[in-house]
């Protein structure tokens, strides 16, 4: 199985670039099948969720190319199912994306229940309310949402809750329905507004994403188009919580500053240098960082997402800090692992108390999610000695070459795959 195995104790510095956004991407690659002509996407993350999908679209009939690894070609002309397979979509959240996808365009779609990390109950009622909303009959069989509609027509439709995934899923299928839906209460995320400048980008007629109402005036077909995906807010995040983690100095590259305010913003609450420039920031951490309190909300707040890179942040700072999760409520699952690392952090339902200490020892680690485990990774990069974390299959599902990335920026660290090959890099680094 493999893990990371590393040594800590380097600061990180240098330039680093931010891939592609993987939230955005999975939501764009399922739209690329609402068109019969040819959708080129560009800045494409190689990560195994992106993978996965494209598996799926492929699976559905559609043609997909890959002129390199940041580009794709699909052309879903030749579509010949509705169906998505089980084995493909358990694995990930995005399959959801589907559902919207293939209502908008054929009407009809069956979709198995989605996947993606266990950090709380992740209902989908909203998306479904919005589907019905919009004329369609929905069910849930054998594990499947099953959703057929004669025609969609618009409604008006409020969230119940601020849902990234049912703002997406909704807008989507909207799209493709008769007249205008207003959509309230909406996710306002970066790759919300993604996803819908891509859908309009090929022809649909969406305004306000990036606001609490969206409006979608329905357009009978999409065309095909070339577009390149935002950076990676959450990629980003976890580089510039590694500059403050190792009291390193990391520049993130290719970058929309606005998009990383609430980050940026907590960092120098706790004493970190941080300088914005059009494209990139610049991270400087400080031997002594201060305690802060966060809580995670739907942008423009703190992303949830950043919740565990910036706790292990606040577990190396002086004094006591407090971090509320308010989106989900199994999201701390790696507190305990980090507590091997000699964390002092006591968790009570929702809330944190992160006492900081002056440093963590190495140890091994489980990463219990993807974010989680990109923090645990930071932890033992500034532990002493030596920390392996194990299942870093969640890792890869959202960080394109993050050891090679480490590396550039003076880790030392390894992906190995047997206990022999974790004896040699120690041997080897010593
Ligand atoms: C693939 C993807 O983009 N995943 C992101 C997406 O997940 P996801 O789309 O699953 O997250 P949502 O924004 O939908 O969830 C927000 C909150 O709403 C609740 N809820 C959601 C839908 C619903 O129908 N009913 C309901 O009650 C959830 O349980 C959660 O408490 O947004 C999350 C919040 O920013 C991020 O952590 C995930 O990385
Ligand atoms: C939780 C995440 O992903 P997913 O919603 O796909 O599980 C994430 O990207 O941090």
């Amino acid at each position: 199985m493999e893990q990371y195995i590393m040594k800590g104790g380097n600061p990180l510095v240098g330039d680093v670039t931010i891939s592609g956004a993987k939230n955005a991407a999975l939501g764009i690659l399922a739209a690329s099948i609402m068109t019969d002509e040819d959708v080129v996407i560009e800045n494409l993350p190689d990560v195994s969720d992106i993978n996965a999908l494209l598996d799926a679209i492929r699976h559905l009939g559609a043609k997909v190319e890959r002129p390199d690894r940041h580009t794709v070609r699909i052309n879903a002309r030749d579509i010949h199912a509705v169906t998505v397979e089980d084995e493909h979509m358990r694995k990930i959240r995005a399959s959801y994306y589907f559902i919207g996808a293939l209502l908008g365009k054929y009407k009809s779609a069956e979709v198995p229940l989605p996947g993606g990390c266990t950090i709380g109950s992740r209902p989908i009622d909203q998306h479904l309310k919005g589907f019905r909303a919009l004329g369609s009959d929905v069910s849930i069989m054998r594990g499947a949402v099953i959703a057929h509609a004669i025609d969609l027509v618009a409604s008006h439709i409020y969230l119940d809750v601020v849902s990234v995934g049912a703002t997406i899923n909704i807008m989507m299928a909207a799209t493709m329905a008769e007249g205008e839906t207003i959509l309230e209460n909406v996710a306002k995320e970066p790759h919300v507004v993604d996803v819908a400048n891509f859908l309009n980008s090929m022809g649909a007629n969406i305004k306000g994403a990036g606001t609490d109402v969206i409006r979608i005036r329905g357009v009978r077909h999409l065309h095909g188009t070339t577009y390149s995906i935002i950076p990676d807010q959450i990629e980003a995040g976890t580089f510039m919580c590694a500059a403050a983690v190792t009291r390193g100095d990391i520049t993130v590259k290719n970058v929309i500053p606005k998009h990383l305010e609430a980050i940026s913003a907590k960092l120098m609450e706790m004493g970190c240098e941080v300088v914005e420039f059009d494209e990139e920031i610049r991270v400087v951490g400080k031997p002594k960082q201060r305690h802060m309190n966060f809580k995670t909300l739907p942008y423009p707040g703190f992303p949830t997402d950043m919740q565990p890179q910036m706790t292990v942040a606040l577990a190396l700072a002086d004094g006591t800090s407090v971090v509320t999760e308010s989106i989900f409520e199994n999201r701390f699952k790696y507190v305990d692992e980090l507590s091997r690392m000699g964390a002092n952090i006591k968790v009570e339902g929702s809330v944190a108390i992160v006492d900081g200490v002056s440093m963590f020892t190495g140890a091994q680690v489980v990463a219990p999610d993807l974010r989680a485990g990109a923090a645990l990774v930071l932890a033992g990069l500034a532990a002493e000695g030596y920390t392996v974390v194990d299942e870093i299959g969640y890792i890869e599902r959202g960080y394109e070459n993050f050891e090679e990335k480490l590396r550039s920026l003076g880790a030392c660290i390894e992906r190995v795959d047997s206990e022999k090959e974790a004896q040699k890099f120690k041997l080897r680094v010593g």
